[in-house]
């Protein structure tokens, strides 16, 4: 048997009703929407994770251009969706147990389909957007290893999640949250957002 079919005959005992996929260019606030996630409760898979894990194994230091270019060369020898098929089995633990799973920095509109049809479950996509100007003044702020230090080199990375189809996502998102003001005011989005989602989908 082979391990599509495990996975489908597995997705009937995954007891989650959604699957909401994460979206959003560098910077615009996505880790911040996993942090309240995991504040009330919901697991968050991080496919940004699973690259850098990747980069790890290969014994390379977690640099831009290291995780650039693995995440090209998973593309290119595992196809489109490389990242999502890598990550499939820990949102499928997350689902066993989890009404809702949040799957953080998915990129494009192949990787969410190998999500839908691996599990078959619902996926929402959430689109968190902010200006390419805000997005790298956070950036400089955020000083995290391995990011952008000229906008030269944050340009080349929007570039690069929007040639593997980012804009695609973003354009067909089910919620489109603007994260340009004060982060208090995103926060309580996000929370708005979860709770109903809950209500919804988990009483
Ligand atoms: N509204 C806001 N006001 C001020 N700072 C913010 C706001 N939203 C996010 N930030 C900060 O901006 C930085 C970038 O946000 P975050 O790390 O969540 O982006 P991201 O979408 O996850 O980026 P990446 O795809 O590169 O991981 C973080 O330090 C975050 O705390």
């Amino acid at each position: 048997m082979n391990s599509e079919s495990v996975l489908q005959m597995t997705s009937q005992m995954l007891v989650c009703r959604k699957i909401i996929v994460l979206t959003g260019l560098p910077g615009a606030g996505k880790s911040v929407v996993g942090d309240v996630a995991r504040e009330m409760g919901l697991p968050v898979i991080s496919l940004g994770d699973v690259v850098r894990e990747e980069v790890a194994k290969k014994g390379l230091e977690p640099t831009l251009d290291n995780i650039l270019r693995v995440a090209n060369e998973l593309r290119k020898a595992l196809g489109k969706n490389a990242i999502a098929k890598l990550s499939i089995n820990k949102i499928a633990s997350a689902c066993i147990s989890n009404c809702i799973v949040v799957v953080d920095g998915v990129r494009s509109l192949d990787e969410i389909e190998t999500i839908k049809e691996s599990l078959l479950k619902d996926v929402i996509i959430l689109a968190i957007h902010s200006s390419q100007k805000i997005r790298f003044e956070r950036i400089l702020n955020r000083g995290r290893e391995g990011d952008p230090k000229t906008f030269e080199e944050f340009r080349k990375r929007d570039f690069e999640e929007l040639s593997w189809g980012i804009g695609n996502v973003i354009a067909l998102a089910d919620k489109m949250i603007v994260n340009e003001g004060r982060i208090e005011e995103f926060i309580n989005e996000i929370r708005k957002f979860f709770s109903e989602a809950l209500r919804n989908w988990c009483t």
